[in-house]
């Protein structure tokens, strides 16, 4: 059932804060039957007085539609049409109460009444007419950078999906029957076109999901399969809640919108075949995120909107949909977004309690339309209506509530980084006192003007005026260059973390040649530090070209009076370097040796070796190691097979793994520089 809103009976009291009463006095030919009822809404004020500087209240845009009556309501016996329209007021006069000959006459006003039950009616509003009072707005508050709402609410049935949405087969040539929301995103990209040339870029990105039985459900996934899973709602600490792991998609024209548009009505309607009567029983949410940067300025100002376009399921009273026990269970569970969704309009309406629980969180999409509804945001809302009187009940509850979500204030803002507000605010400040002064100036200069004379207090006024604008000036010269130099300093981090990936990428590609040319027979230790240097040496030395420097090294050495034996090591990558007096050991990469060209690089590459008093040098123990884990390699399929044998060779690993960073480790700690005389 819905929630019980206040009724409009006899002379109903609503919020008294934001409006004038008003009281619509019976026409003088009324008959006295007629008992008027008045419902005293607020009318929308716009750009009321802000509490902040920033934020602009606007309370909701309600509009109301009647749609033809169709077939099975004019085949009712005595089928009339309870719907009068006048002056955006709509007035419903039921029928014979009781015995009594008393009739009631109802009578709401609203921002928009949309009469579109005959299309030969002089004041027939077509589907291009209802979306140029309300989708037109809300598509400027969005290139503003304000976030925007509409949502369609009333009985099942009524023309909400028609006037959203209208019918996938006119989506697709785009004719004159098509809705809001194809409409509304034809503009959009139009609208961008025609500012692109005013140096703006824009980006477009769409999602479209469902909510059923409290559920969310992606209309257009990334695979089929996903549509299946329910996705759960977050709240994000700024940016409030949001749907986790809804698909997000970049359009960048109407066309390529369209085709997302078509999917998702497809799977919702595949869905609703399923999930029988589906279409009726879920709310569905097409979003759209616009972000406009205007690089036009030096500061490349960015604004960014969201706008919902919100297709309500039927609002069907409990009453009318079965009297069973289980079914009247389940059709509270159903509605019950939309019971929340009339409690949060209640609690938002009702300024008397002030700042009282809005209970948004009772259901998922008040939870997603906190913003929406009371929030930061410029909204509307589209009760559609039968003029049938076999629905009387349906249609007051939906324009009672109507009436009441007429009375919530919303409190919107450009979205837009602060920085970037300040510049704008300033730039507007700066430009309103240079006109300011130009006037005076040229008035002062005219002398023209009665009004106006050299008086000291005229003098000083424009003395004031001038001080102000400097002042102003000063302030965005400052903001700029704050401006600036964030940027600056943003660059530079930007840079950093650049060359850092970069470096990161050079040694992966290398990494990546490297193994692909590494052959077979070439092992390398998995404890390797300097793997690059090692598997390059591999690389660019070709065995004979080793050979040839090893002769060349032991040749140098020899004419420098150094007695000592050199030899390539087992992997090719070093050179293995021994004291014939003392057995020592060093070693050098291959690379070091090739770089030696004149006899001060011999002293050089010697000066810089460590040595070793052990009898095993880093190179043996590579080498050694690398032998053990070959064979480990050799063993590794066989051991996989068993879980037992697994572990054990794990433990082996890691224990190798540490015998070898134990023994480099003592290595290193024996190792200690010689200095080389040459006996020349
Ligand atoms: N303004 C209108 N002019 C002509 N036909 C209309 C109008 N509004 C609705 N209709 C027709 O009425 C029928 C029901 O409309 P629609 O499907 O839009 O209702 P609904 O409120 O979305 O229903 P539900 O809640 O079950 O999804 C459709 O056949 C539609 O074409």
């Amino acid at each position: 059932m819905l929630p019980s809103l206040n009724t409009p009976k006899n002379n109903l009291t609503t919020p008294k804060r934001l409006n004038k009463r008003i009281i619509t006095k019976v026409p003088s030919e009324t008959p006295e039957c007629y008992t008027k009822v008045t419902v005293e809404t607020p009318g929308p004020s716009k750009s009321a007085s802000c509490e902040s500087k920033c934020d602009e209240l606007r309370n909701l845009t309600v509009a109301v539609r009647i749609r033809p009556m169709n077939s099975r309501e004019l085949s009712v016996v005595g089928s009339t049409n309870i719907i009068n329209v006048h002056n955006k007021k709509i007035t419903i006069q039921t029928a014979t109460v009781g015995s009594s000959i008393t009739k009631l006459a109802y009578v709401f006003p609203y921002d928009h009444v949309f009469w579109s039950c005959n299309s030969t009616d002089v004041n027939y509003s077509s589907q291009e007419d209802v979306f140029s009072e309300i989708g037109e707005p809300l598509l400027e508050t969005a290139f503003q950078g304000y976030n925007a709402c509409l949502f369609a609410y009333g009985q099942t049935g009524s023309g909400k999906s028609y006037s959203m949405m209208g019918k996938d087969s006119e989506i697709v040539d785009y004719n004159n029957t098509v809705g809001i929301i194809p409409r509304f995103c034809k503009r959009l990209f139009d609208k961008i076109n025609e500012v692109n040339s005013q140096f703006t870029t824009a980006t477009v990105d769409i999602s479209y999901f469902e909510i059923y039985n409290e559920k969310i459900h992606d209309l257009l996934p990334h695979s089929s399969n996903n549509m299946r899973i329910p996705l759960k709602v977050r709240e994000h600490p700024v940016w409030g809640p949001y749907v986790v792991n809804l698909s997000t998609h970049t359009v960048k024209s109407y066309e390529e919108l369209k085709s997302w548009l078509l999917l998702g009505n497809k799977n919702r309607a595949t869905a609703a075949t399923v999930m029988n009567e589906k279409s009726s029983r879920s709310h569905s949410i097409f979003s759209i995120e616009l972000s406009l940067s205007d690089t036009n300025t030096q500061e490349n100002l960015t604004r960014r909107s969201k706008v919902s376009l919100v297709d309500l399921a039927g609002s069907e009273r409990l009453g009318s949909v079965s009297n069973n026990d289980d079914k009247h269970k389940q059709g509270i569970f159903i509605n019950k977004s939309l019971l929340t969704l009339g409690k949060v309009i209640s609690a938002l309406a009702d300024h008397r309690k002030g700042t009282q629980f809005v209970p948004y969180r009772e259901s998922v999409l008040t939870w997603l339309l906190r913003e929406s509804i009371g929030g930061n945001s410029f909204t509307s809302m589209l009760a559609t209506i039968t003029p049938a009187h076999i629905h009387l009940d349906e249609t007051l509850a939906t324009l009672r509530y109507a009436c009441q979500a007429r009375s919530i204030v919303n409190r919107a803002h450009i979205n837009e980084d602060p920085h970037d507000r300040l510049i704008r605010e300033l730039r507007t400040e700066v430009k309103r006192l240079q006109t300011l002064r130009q006037r005076y100036e040229c008035d002062s200069l005219s002398g023209s003007d009665t009004q106006i004379d050299n008086s000291s207090e005229y003098l000083q006024e424009l003395e004031d005026l001038r001080h102000k604008l400097l002042e102003k000036e000063n302030e965005l010269d400052v903001a700029q260059k704050n401006w600036e130099n964030r940027y600056k300093e943003h660059e530079l981090q930007q840079m950093e973390q650049l060359a850092q990936v970069e470096k990161k990428k050079e040694e992966l590609e290398s990494r990546v040649r490297v193994m692909s040319n590494i052959t077979d027979n070439v092992n390398l230790s998995p404890y390797q530090t300097n793997f690059l240097e090692e598997v390059e040496n591999i690389l660019t030395f070709s065995p004979s070209r080793k050979q040839e420097l090893i002769k060349k090294f032991q040749l140098w050495l020899n004419k420098c009076g150094c007695d000592y034996e050199v030899s390539l090591n087992k992997c090719g990558n070093y050179v293995n370097i021994v004291d014939s007096d003392t057995l020592n050991k060093a070693t050098c990469a291959i690379n070091e040796v090739e770089n030696i060209l004149i006899q001060e690089d011999v002293e050089n590459c010697l000066n810089n070796l460590k040595w070793s008093d052990s009898s095993i040098s880093e190179v043996d123990i590579n080498s050694a190691m690398n032998d053990i884990y070959g064979a480990a390699k050799l063993l590794q399929p066989h051991i996989n097979k068993d879980e037992k044998l697994r572990l054990v060779f794990a433990k082996f690993i890691k224990s190798t793994q540490a015998l070898e960073t134990a023994l480099c480790n003592s290595i290193s700690s024996n190792k200690s520089k010689k200095a080389v005389t040459f006996r020349l």
